[in-house]
């Protein structure tokens, strides 16, 4: 048995926890016996294959609340390390934390720690941190199972993220050559990181704990939290970006742009049905969302080369240079300031109204703009100028893309460099297929 085997196995006996009499069997996870976990190599990695016929809306999979990595389960099992941390809520009591008495290193940082510390941070810093610690206790830590399945950092090696912070071989050069729209996306993630590890490590140095967490270590964890994450709502989140959770197994789950299989949150813990048939040997997919290429690259670290139905294009830097003061006081105003899109179907309304308002001198007071917006006028009165410097802007695209598409093709002897331009290519095959068929349309 492989080592990865081995660890699937300790997985699958903790996760069904079946084993432990204090669990009440309702509170087991379920796996369906026609599930597999799969690798399927450069193709997604890891995912979940059909070992035989499975039905329309059957319940697949369901983790308990207790196997959950949340802010509720951190939280909990923080506590028991800490005796100032003091917990009422069912949310938390209700949990199963077998506490093994297992001190370290590790868990003075618990003890250090008082619920106000563990509250003032997002749930994304929380889970950052104490993924890094727990992945330091190995076998002291109750998640080590779940730890031991993630993915590697290699496994991220097109995420522009790690070019950046790991300075990979030709970084510089590589972030040059991604599409406008990817880098500047890119500049966010890394904003997101860099803040997220700063809070944290500002709140270890306070406490006097020094190196206990690489910035390698954090950008993995991190990653791992990023492309991981499922949706979920907790009582104590303070912002929207706060409703996430880890699900183990269901983690193995790939991307597809349909959904495939469908959520349910509730007191049983997180449960997945088909909302699709699936026969034998054929892999499930989750939805993560409706991602465009360039979302999936900068947010996971894959894209779907051929048969992304989400693609879209940001033209927001060829038209806020054109805006005047008056016009972006107006889409400002009217919440359509920036994010200008279009996809193959062609533009977004936001970017309709855009290119509408580039037409008025005074927008505040034309009511033809307020028909547009009010939905009486379906905007015809604009398209003809609209179209013209729509045009104007497709082919500087095409210009910038027909330039870039030798990257999928790239001889670079570096390998890794190679691979990295090859997946920047596809993203400007990508946007090259939108604009022509935008143009077609015209
Ligand atoms: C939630 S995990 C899914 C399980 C993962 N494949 C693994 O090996 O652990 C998300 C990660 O899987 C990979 N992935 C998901 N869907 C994919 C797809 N359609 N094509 C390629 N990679 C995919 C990406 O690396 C992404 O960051």
């Amino acid at each position: 048995m492989s080592i990865q085997d081995k660890k699937l196995v300790s997985l699958l006996e903790w996760i069904k926890n079946t084993n432990d009499e204090q669990l009440k069997p309702s509170s087991h996870s379920y796996i369906s016996s026609k599930l597999e976990v799969k690798d399927y190599g450069i193709n997604g990695g890891r995912g979940i294959n059909a070992t035989s016929n499975i039905n329309r809306s059957e319940l697949i999979l369901r983790i308990p609340p207790s196997f959950l990595l949340n802010t509720n389960t951190v939280i909990t099992h923080i506590s028991k390390y800490n005796d100032s941390i003091k917990l009422s809520e069912p949310y938390y009591t209700s949990l199963y934390t077998p506490y093994n008495n297992l001190s370290d290193k590790f868990t003075k940082v618990y003890e250090s720690l008082c619920l106000t510390d563990l509250l003032n941070l997002t749930s994304f810093q929380l889970l950052s941190l104490y993924i890094c610690l727990e992945k330091q206790r190995g076998e002291n830590s109750f998640w080590k199972p779940f730890i031991d399945m993630l993915p590697d950092i290699s496994d991220f090696k097109y995420t522009p993220l790690i070019w950046k912070v790991n300075q990979v071989s030709n970084y510089e050069k590589l972030l040059l050559l991604l599409p406008k729209s990817t880098k500047q996306h890119t500049d966010n993630v890394y904003k997101r990181f860099m803040n997220d590890y700063e809070i944290v490590e500002n709140l270890l140095h306070k406490k006097d704990f020094k190196n206990y967490i690489t910035i390698e270590l954090f950008l993995w964890s991190w990653m791992c939290i990023n492309s991981r994450c499922l949706y979920m709502t907790l009582p104590q989140s303070k912002t929207s970006a706060d409703n996430f959770t880890l699900a183990p197994y269901v983690d193995f789950l790939n991307h597809s742009c349909e959904d495939q299989c469908s959520i349910k949150v509730d007191g049983l813990g997180f449960q997945v049905f088909t909302t699709n048939s699936y026969s034998k040997d054929q892999q499930l997919y989750l939805s993560y969302g409706p991602h465009s290429n360039d979302f999936l690259l900068c947010e996971y670290g894959f894209v779907l080369p051929y048969e992304n139905k989400w693609n879209d294009i940001n033209i927001s830097n060829f038209i806020l240079p054109l805006l005047d003061n008056n016009q972006i006081d107006f889409l400002k105003d009217n919440d359509y300031y920036d994010n200008y899109t279009l996809t193959a179907q062609g533009i977004s309304f936001r970017t309709e109204v855009a290119l509408a308002v580039l037409q008025e001198q005074n927008p505040q007071s034309s009511r033809k703009l307020q028909a547009l917006l009010n939905g009486i006028s379906d905007g015809s009165v604009y398209k003809y100028k609209s179209d013209l410097l729509l045009i104007e802007i497709l082919e500087k695209i095409i210009h910038t893309c027909n330039n870039s598409l030798y990257l999928e093709y790239s001889d670079d002897e570096d390998i890794p460099t190679r691979e990295r331009k090859r997946i920047i290519g596809i993203l400007y095959r990508n946007m090259l297929d939108i604009c022509k068929q935008v143009k077609e349309k015209l």
